[in-house]
């Protein structure tokens, strides 16, 4: 897992990490510079436009400095338009504004035009995670003027304006893209900020993982190469008992889809026997549409023991008899996952929240996460308030939406790196919800399940709107569950 360091320890970081490796700050900024340039050349391979750089008094100004070098050795278009004398700037950008080769203009921000075309690059290096305060005075009215110009927008490290770790007041820069340095800055993962990041790009400057460990402050990025190591390998004689044998509990009338969704999730995510819960009278709906689920209703389930998982609560409705959901939850001693309207019960019988088995996990949205902590003001208040509903009760919160975050008992939080914009339509929690429930039938430990489930539920959204796009529909995640196991090699 990728460490997210908070901005306040990233000179702390830079300091050790220097020492460390026998270099010094200014070739760090190098490294980083040549990183971000490596993005842009792939990116833009064939860039003939005018390329202005915006550099502000600090290292984020430093960056943008040796970044307007590198590229001079390519193109006579590149502007350095700069806010303060250099004398009055960060060690390092003094030297590199030294550095700066005769082919490079430069131009005070005070007379500078804005006369940008929408062909032109417009590299924003004005504040980094160094920002201490909202925008003000110049700084304020020429990013409101750069917002305001065509253009390829592109941030360095962050958008000018974003605290590293909170949330913006005040004016920002709007990027199309932004290349962060060694790790995403936690800002740039809040969906309050999402008009002002655009894409991320994590630029590679040789800090490698077990170094920032030990500055993290408990937050960590999910990625690809985490997620084999998560998963349990089957023999040869494994049989369907072997992947276990699951059910999934929700449901109403006009909404036995969402079982539907869940119960044939699981089955592409590898359980063994998956079972479903309806009311009486719906199943035959089911039946047809998925023949490999057995579906039962209330009367006919004897014993939850059976089960080695539970998903709780797609499609359940509130009209749920309340005791019934007390005795599932008091007497079924192991993790269960709970989804929708198993959550939105739970706000409302706030009792209910001590029954739930420890190690569970809950996948609420914003807003099912809302009713059930109370309205936040925003991402930070809600990132917080699901780590200590997660440390309180020992349960696992799975907070989704871009970035889902999984906050752990033990207080960690892991954010997803895969998924996108196409999946948000109804029913594609439904599919997380059995694809969590299938990991844990099959004997993953909670934790691994979690981050499993958001890995693949991600990946799978991610293949299918490839040809889908603004047409994705849930089911289609579906259909692509198989090939995430293709795409990560796992067998
Ligand atoms: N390991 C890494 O990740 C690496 C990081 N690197 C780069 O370094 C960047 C961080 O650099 P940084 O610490 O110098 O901070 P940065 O954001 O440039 O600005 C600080 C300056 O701005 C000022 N100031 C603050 N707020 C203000 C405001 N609202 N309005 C006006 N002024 C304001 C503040 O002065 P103050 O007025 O507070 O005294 C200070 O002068 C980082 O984002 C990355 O790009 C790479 O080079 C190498 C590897
Ligand atoms: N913009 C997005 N980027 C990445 N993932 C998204 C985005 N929007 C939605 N998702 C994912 O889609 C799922 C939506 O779940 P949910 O809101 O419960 O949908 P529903 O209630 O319709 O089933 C979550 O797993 C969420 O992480
Ligand atoms: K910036």
């Amino acid at each position: 897992m990728l460490s997210i360091i908070p901005g306040k320890s990233v000179s702390q970081l830079d300091k050790a990490f220097i020492s460390y490796e026998g270099i010094t700050s200014l070739d760090l900024m190098e490294r980083a510079a040549v990183s971000f340039c490596n993005w842009f050349f792939v990116h833009f391979p064939k860039n003939e436009n005018a390329i202005f750089i915006f550099c502000g008094p600090g290292n984020n100004g430093g960056d943008g400095l040796a970044i307007a070098r590198i590229f001079s050795k390519t193109t006579d278009k590149v502007h350095v338009v700069y806010f303060e004398d250099s004398e009055n700037c960060s060690n390092d950008y003094q030297s590199n504004f030294a550095k700066l080769p005769k082919n490079i203009s430069k131009i005070h921000i005070k007379d500078f035009s804005f006369n940008i075309s929408k062909d032109d690059f417009v590299i924003d290096g004005i504040f980094g995670v160094g920002i201490n305060r909202p925008l003000e005075g110049i700084f304020k009215e020429s990013i409101e003027k750069l917002n305001r110009v065509e253009g390829m927008k592109i941030s360095i490290d962050i958008p000018s304006g974003i605290p590293s770790d909170a949330v913006l007041d005040g004016t920002c820069f709007k990027a199309a893209y932004t290349v962060t340095f060694q790790f995403p800055k936690l800002s740039l993962l809040f969906p309050e900020h999402a008009s002002f990041v655009g894409d991320i790009h994590i630029a590679d400057i040789g800090i490698h993982d077990d170094f920032l460990k030990s500055f993290s402050n408990q937050k960590f990025l999910i990625r690809k190469s985490d997620i084999p190591g998560l998963h349990k390998k089957f023999h040869n004689f494994s049989h369907k008992g072997d992947y276990g044998r699951v059910i999934i509990i929700g449901g109403s009338v006009g909404k036995v889809g969402a079982v539907l969704m869940a119960s044939k999730s699981a089955l592409r995510t590898g359980s063994g026997l998956v079972h479903a819960h309806i009311p009486k009278g719906e199943r035959l709906v089911l039946q047809i549409a998925v023949p490999e689920v057995m579906v039962f209703d209330s009367q006919e389930v004897q014993d939850y023991k059976q089960f080695d998982a539970m998903g709780i609560g797609p499609g359940w409705g509130m009209n749920v008899d309340i005791s019934f959901y007390r005795e599932l939850l008091s007497n079924y001693n192991k993790p269960v996952v709970i989804d929708a309207d198993g959550i939105n019960l739970i706000s409302k019988n706030p009792d209910l929240l001590k029954l739930i088995p420890k190690e569970s996990i809950l996948t609420p949205h914003i807003k099912e996460f809302e009713r059930l902590v109370g309205i936040c003001e925003n991402q930070e208040e809600r990132l917080r308030k699901a780590k200590d509903l997660a440390k309180k009760h020992h349960i696992f919160i799975v907070l989704k939406g871009a970035f889902t975050c999984i906050s752990c008992p033990d207080g960690n939080q892991y954010f997803n790196s895969t998924g996108n914009k196409y999946m948000a339509t109804a029913g594609s929690g439904d599919v997380l919800t059995g694809m969590i429930t299938s990991f844990l039938g099959q004997g993953y430990k909670p934790f691994n399940a979690a981050v499993c489930g958001v890995f693949h539920h991600g990946l799978a959204g991610e293949l299918a709107s490839v040809v889908k796009r603004r047409g994705l529909i849930a089911s289609d995640i579906i259909d692509y569950i198989p090939a995430t196991y293709t795409q990560l090699d796992i067998d």
